[in-house]
């Protein structure tokens, strides 16, 4: 894969299009607002998400989608998960015909219930073995800051999986194929609920029992709705399962963790909102969508009815605890 279409140059989008650079790959970011696009170019850096990176030469940005998209053989889609179907419409006349569709979004749309990568098949008119994701532990400003990651790019088509590893594939960044696109989109919307759960916890005060409960419990309901739905059990143990849902429920540069703490510590859903300065914290919308497919398919997840109480009903987390600890007693595995 020589060029490669990036859109999106918020932290993960930019950062992302920083991996593939310096994997050799030829990338051009497509930046929402032309002043970011324009402050790109001329220094390299973009301030309002990654100050600290200076982003390689071979990495263009424009604010035009239809540049950014001419000649990619993959695009990958930096963009939140409630807009990306949006944000796709715009771009489907430009798409390059055959070029692999990259959804680096973590969340299940509202209203309709469907993965990501649904969500593009459905927008662009693709196959299945035509769209990759990429999940795993990855919080942007350690990668831009070049620290040993490894990821997992999922897709249908392994041989597509693997010409896009080639193209992500550095020093300090190591992806892995994997063919389980359902478990690990699943792995990678469901743990940002559990870090919103996580991050309550710690904003009440709670210490590491609490927080391995919650990080072992939330794997085990994502994990049987990933039954449900066909995903492979091994997935959800793996970098785009455990692996994710650890980085992100203990790490303080968590967008989800640290709304949680707001929450826990007493702060409004209105303040914490406020205090993310725009930037997302898929968990608080994805758990009402993720709430919902698990009543449809009849699964029991408790924690992420608990965190949509909380986020979306007034409920204070205080109160969770007692509800969560006050369940009928069953067995582990059950
Ligand atoms: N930040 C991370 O560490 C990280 C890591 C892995 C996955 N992700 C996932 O990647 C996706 C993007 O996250 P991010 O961290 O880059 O988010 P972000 O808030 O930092 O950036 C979002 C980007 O999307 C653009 N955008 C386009 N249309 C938009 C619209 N209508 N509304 C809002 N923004 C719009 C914004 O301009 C911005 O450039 C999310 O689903 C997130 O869960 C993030
Ligand atoms: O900052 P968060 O909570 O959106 O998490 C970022 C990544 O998804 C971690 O893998």
């Amino acid at each position: 894969m020589k060029r490669v279409a990036v859109m999106g140059a918020g932290s993960w989008g930019t950062a992302f299009a920083k991996v593939l650079a310096d994997s050799g790959t030829d990338v051009v970011l497509w930046a929402r607002r032309a002043e970011v696009a324009d402050e790109i170019t001329r220094s390299r850096v973009n301030p309002g998400y990654l100050p600290d990176t200076v982003l390689p030469a071979n990495l263009a940005a424009t604010h035009d989608p239809a540049k950014a998209l001419a000649g990619a053989e993959a695009v990958v889609l930096g963009v939140p998960s409630q807009t990306l179907r949006a944000n796709l419409a715009q771009w489907r006349s430009a798409l390059p015909a055959g070029a692999t569709l990259v959804s680096l979004a973590k969340g299940v749309e509202l209203g309709t219930l469907k993965r990501m990568s649904e969500v593009v098949r459905e927008v662009a008119g693709v196959p299945e073995d035509q769209v990759a994701v990429v999940s795993g532990p990855n919080l942007a400003k350690e990668i831009a800051a070049e620290q040993p990651t490894a990821t997992v790019i999922a897709c249908t088509d392994h041989d597509r999986a693997v010409d896009l590893q080639h193209a992500c594939s550095n020093s300090y960044f190591r992806p892995y194929t994997n063919v389980d696109v359902v478990g690990c989109e699943l792995g990678g919307a469901c743990k940002n609920v559990i870090a919103l759960a996580c991050g309550m916890a710690a904003g009440l005060g709670f210490g590491d029992n609490t927080m391995a409960s919650i990080i072992t419990r939330g794997l085990a309901e994502t994990a049987r709705m990933g039954a449900a739905l066909g995903a492979d059990p091994l997935t959800f143990a793996g970098l785009a399962g455990l692996g994710d849902l650890v980085a992100t429920c203990a790490s303080p540069l968590s967008r989800n963790r640290s709304f949680g703490e707001r929450l826990g510590r007493g702060d409004t859903v209105a303040q914490a909102q406020e205090a993310a300065h725009g930037q997302v914290a898929e968990g608080v919308k994805s758990c009402s969508s993720i709430r919902e497919l698990a009543a449809r398919i009849g699964v029991d997840m408790p924690i992420t009815d608990g965190v949509h109480r909380v986020c979306h009903d007034g409920l204070d987390p205080r109160a969770l605890t007692t509800a969560l600890l006050g369940r009928e007693r069953k067995a582990e595995r059950q």
